[in-house]
């Protein structure tokens, strides 16, 4: 199963989840496992020298063996784990605890019947439960996790001839209830991720338009001048501003003119690449990132979207409207400071305006350099 997928089957799950949730999920679970893993491996060699004190010689050999066996899986799943699904990563972590210390008991009962129940083997099932309480999984998913300590639970309560036992039921009621817990922290902490993944959407974005906003424009444009100014590729600024918009707003009203920016703010977007930022960067003014282009393509791209503008026939429900943008491009530079290329871009802008608007003009100094 792909990344891709387990995504999907997660966001089937949880149909409120969005995706950059998702990511984040998919991120914190699978760097928890990673650092967890060799911590326990590590953990279940050094019980060894515990089991030395209290397993007669036959059953400790027995016992460090599975134990070394243990330890190599979570070594292994350390290793491999950045490769596969971080939730198979997270099943396969359980699923090797609980098999694995389960069967471990079964072995110890089998052979050494008195060294079944010692240090260590009885309490997996419980530790594995306390464990699955660290991720931020739904509440579904933790029960579905814990299928794996109630497995290590069954297997060491046959091995151990115990069912019929009262200690038994004890047992099954305690991890039955940090099953529970355990599944109210973990979706406890999904919610958390969710709020918290909506205030950095809402930190980066423009409420109106759903574009990102000035200061989400502003940080990449300083990620696109660093790639610059260490020789890598080229990009350019797209300023762009609604023609005689007050009169939208004046005759048809403020809501008519959100609409209006909301249909402009869609076309850009629909002419934009994945690798481009599209941004409104003031009232009705948009800020377009166009990586990877030089001042050509920029005034390419431009024209794209001054026609597809151009082109919208707006409903705002009295009425359906057309509107005309203008666009000032220009190059990004490794020697100027970004400041100064907005300006430069906002000059062009100006010009556009002054020349008539509804058209695309390159910044002054791009367009003789070009
Ligand atoms: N509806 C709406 N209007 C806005 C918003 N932000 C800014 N505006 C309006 O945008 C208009 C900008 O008008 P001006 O700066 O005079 O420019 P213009 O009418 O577009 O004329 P030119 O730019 O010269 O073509 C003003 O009427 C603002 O009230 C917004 O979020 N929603």
């Amino acid at each position: 199963m792909t990344e891709e997928t387990a995504h999907r089957r997660v966001i089937r799950a949880r149909a409120a989840l969005p995706a950059t949730c998702v990511a984040h999920q998919q991120a914190l679970i699978r760097s928890r496992v990673l650092a967890l893993a060799p911590a326990l491996a590590v953990l279940t060699l050094a019980w060894i020298g515990l089991d030395a004190l209290v397993l007669p010689q036959a059953a400790l050999l027995l016992a460090a063996a599975g134990r070394v066996v243990i330890a190599a899986g979570l070594f292994a799943l350390a290793t491999l784990g950045r490769r596969l699904p971080s939730q198979v990563v997270l099943r396969l972590f359980v699923w090797l605890q609980a098999l694995g210390f389960g069967l471990m008991q079964a072995l110890l009962a089998k052979h050494h019947p008195s060294s079944a129940a010692a240090i260590s083997y009885g309490l997996a099932p419980f530790v594995i439960a306390a464990q699955i309480a660290l991720f931020p999984v739904s509440w579904p998913q933790a029960l579905r996790l814990g299928a794996a300590p109630v497995a290590a639970l069954v297997i060491g309560l046959v091995a151990t001839h115990m069912p019929a036992r009262a200690a038994a039921w004890s047992d099954a009621l305690l991890l039955a209830l940090l099953l529970g817990m355990a599944a109210w922290i973990c979706e406890a902490q999904l919610r958390l991720l969710v709020g918290l993944s909506a205030a950095r959407d809402d930190a980066s974005h423009d409420a109106l338009t759903g574009l990102a906003n000035r200061r989400a424009a502003l940080e990449r444009l300083a990620v696109e001048r660093g790639r610059i100014a260490r020789g890598h590729g080229a990009a350019t600024v797209l300023m762009l501003d609604l023609d005689r918009f007050k009169q939208v707003n004046d005759r048809y009203g403020h809501a008519a003119g959100d609409r209006v920016l909301q249909a402009v703010a869609e076309a850009i977007e629909a002419e934009l690449r994945g690798c481009d930022l599209g941004a409104r960067f003031g009232g009705e003014e948009f800020l377009l990132i166009l990586a990877e282009s030089s001042l050509e393509d920029a005034m390419r791209a431009a024209e794209r979207i001054r026609r597809r503008v151009a082109a919208l026939a707006i409903d705002v429900g009295t009425a359906t409207l057309s509107v005309t943008i203008s666009i000032g491009v220009a190059r990004l530079r490794a020697d100027a400071a970004i400041e100064d290329d907005l300006a430069r871009a906002d000059a062009a802008l100006y010009r556009a305006k002054t020349d008539g608007r509804d058209r695309c003009v390159a910044a002054p100094a791009d367009a003789d350099a070009a």
